[in-house]
C-alpha cells in the first residue's frame, strides 16, 4: 500500500493514512510518498515499514552515518537539522493542546543545538559476542558500529579500542559506560550482568588501548536498583566541567546534562526565569550535581535541591563551595520524601527538573499548596508527561505563562522543554 506522511510524532515515527487508516512508519519524512508492508496491527492503528521511497519529501537528506537504520541510536538523520527542530516544536505544542489542555500554547523560543553533531558527553554501549554498539530498535541485538556521529569526537575513537578490550577481558561484559568532560578528560564503567572473573589490566593498559585521556576506570555489576552497583574503581572518579561562569564536579556515578553545547543555555534559560523576580527561596527538585540549582542561587536570597543519588549530592554540596555560595543547601532524598523539607522551608520558587516519567500527582499536589509559592520552572525530557503535569497544575490554580523548545538531542526524537509556570489564585 502507498501512503503520504503527514507529520512526525513523538517516538520518531512518520504518521500517514490509508483508506482512512492511520499508519505509523519509521524513518519517514513529513511529504514522503512511500510504499510499506504492515508490520502491526492495533485496534486503532497500524505499524509499517518502508517497503520503497517513491517521492521524496523536501526535508528528506541522505543520512550522514552508515549504520542509521540499523542502529537503535539515532532516528531522523534523514531529515535536515531544521526540519528536525521544527518536527519537535509542533510535537510539543500538540502534547501541549491535546494532553495540557491549552488552546494556544506559548512557545516563545525554541533553540537549536549549535552543533548537531559529535554533541554527546557520554554513551552506554552494549557489548554481546566481540560487538560494541547500540541496540537495534526494539530489540536486544547488538549493532556493531566502528563510530558514533552524535558522540563527542574522543569517545567515537574509542569505539574500536573499546571492541579490542572486550575481547581481553577474561569475561566478556555486558556494557561499557563512557563518559567524555569538556577537557577530553574520559572515565570508564565496564558493566556486567553476571558473574565475572578478576581483571589484570591496568589503567595505562586500557588508557593505551582506547588512545584517550582514560583519568580513571571501574568494575559495576548491575544491581537491583536498576543502577550498576560500583565493585572497584582505580584512578580519578570524577571530572570537572566548566560552563560559562560555573564550575562542576561530576563523579562517575552522577547524572550530568548529555549535550555538551546546550548545557550553558539550559542554566541561562533558567536563571533568567529566576532573575524575574526577587526569590526569597528556591527549591530545586531532582537537582542532580547542582547544575541549575548552583547558577540559580546567584538570584535569589537563598536556594536548597533535592536529589536522591548520593554521589550527585556528595557533588553539589562540593560544587557549591567552589562557587562560592553561601546560601545553597542540598539534601539526599527521594522527592516523595523530600516533599516534607520543602514543605517546612516554603519556598516560593521552585525548580523541577524529573525524570522522564514526570511528576506524581501527590508531588503536584504537595508543591501547588506551598503558600508562597509564586512561580515554578519545569525542565522535562518527555512532552507528554510535561503537558499531563500541566493540566494537573492547572487544576490548583498554576498557569503556564511559557515555554522554550531546548534541543539537547540532535538526530533523534527525544524533547528537552523548560516550562515557566505561574501561581494565579
Ligand atoms: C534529569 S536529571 C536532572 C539533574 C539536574 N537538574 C541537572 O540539570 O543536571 C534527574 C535527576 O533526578 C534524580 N532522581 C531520579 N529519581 C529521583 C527521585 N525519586 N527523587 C529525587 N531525585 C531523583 C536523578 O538521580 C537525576 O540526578
Amino acid at each position: 500500500m502507498q501512503l503520504e506522511i503527514e507529520k512526525l510524532v513523538y517516538g520518531g515515527k512518520g504518521l500517514g493514512r490509508f483508506q482512512g487508516r492511520t499508519f505509523f512508519v519509521p524513518f519517514t519524512a513529513p511529504g514522503d510518498v512511500v510504499e510499506i508492508e504492515e508490520t502491526l496491527k492495533k485496534s486503532g492503528y497500524s505499524e509499517g515499514r518502508i517497503k520503497k521511497i517513491v517521492k521524496k519529501g523536501k526535508n528528506r537528506i541522505e543520512p550522514r552515518c552508515p549504520y542509521f537504520g540499523k542502529c537503535g541510536g539515532c532516528d531522523w538523520q534523514h531529515l535536515d537539522y531544521e526540519a528536525q527542530v521544527e518536527a519537535k516544536r509542533a510535537i510539543l505544542e500538540e502534547n501541549l493542546q491535546k494532553i495540557g489542555r491549552i488552546k494556544k500554547p506559548n512557545i516563545d523560543e525554541v533553540i537549536p543545538s549549535p552543533n548537531p553533531w559529535h554533541y554527546r558527553n557520554r554513551a552506554q554501549f552494549k557489548v554481546k559476542n566481540g560487538k560494541v554498539g547500540f541496540f537495534a530498535k526494539g530489540t536486544h541485538e547488538v549493532v556493531d558500529i566502528d563510530r558514533c556521529d552524535i558522540l563527542k569526537e574522543n569517545l567515537s575513537q574509542a569505539i574500536k579500542g573499546l571492541k579490542k578490550l572486550a575481547s581481553l577481558l577474561p569475561t566478556e561484559p555486558n556494557e561499557f559506560h563512557i563518559y567524555s568532560s569538556n577537557k577530553d578528560e574520559v572515565i570508564l564503567k565496564i558493566v556486567y550482568h553476571g558473574k565475572f572473573k578478576k581483571i589484570d589490566l591496568t589503567l595505562d593498559d586500557i588508557k593505551d588501548m582506547l588512545n584517550v585521556n582514560l583519568v580513571g576506570f571501574g568494575i559495576y555489576k548491575s544491581g537491583e536498583s536498576g543502577y550498576p552497583e560500583r565493585i572497584k574503581f582505580f584512578g580519578k572518579d570524577f571530572t570537572y566541567e566548566k560552563i560559562d561562569k560555573f564550575k562542576f564536579r561530576v563523579s562517575a556515578d552522577s547524572f550530568f546534562q548529555v549535550n555538551r553545547f546546550q548545557v550553558e543555555n539550559l542554566i541561562k534559560k533558567v536563571s533568567q526565569g529566576a532573575m524575574e523576580y526577587q526569590y526569597l527561596l528556591a527549591a530545586d527538585l531532582y537537582c542532580g550535581v547542582g547544575t541549575l540549582t548552583i547558577p540559580v542561587g546567584r538570584y535569589v536570597h537563598k536556594a536548597f535541591g533535592i536529589e536522591a543519588s548520593f554521589s550527585a549530592i556528595s557533588d553539589a554540596l562540593y560544587n557549591k563551595d567552589i562557587n562560592g555560595l553561601r546560601n545553597i543547601s542540598f539534601f539526599c532524598r527521594e522527592t516523595e520524601e523530600g516533599i516534607e523539607i520543602i514543605k517546612e522551608n516554603s519556598p516560593d520558587l521552585v525548580v523541577i527538573d524529573p525524570p522522564r516519567s514526570g511528576l506524581s500527582q501527590r508531588i503536584i499536589r504537595e508543591i501547588s499548596s506551598l503558600p508562597r509559592l509564586k512561580r515554578i520552572i519545569y525542565v522535562s525530557c518527555n512532552p507528554a508527561t510535561l503537558a499531563r503535569d500541566i493540566a494537573l497544575f492547572y487544576q490548583h490554580g498554576i498557569h503556564m505563562e511559557k515555554s522554550k523548545l531546548i534541543d539537547m538531542f540532535p538526530q533523534t526524537y527525544h524533547i528537552e522543554t523548560i516550562a515557566f509556570l505561574r501561581k494565579v489564585r
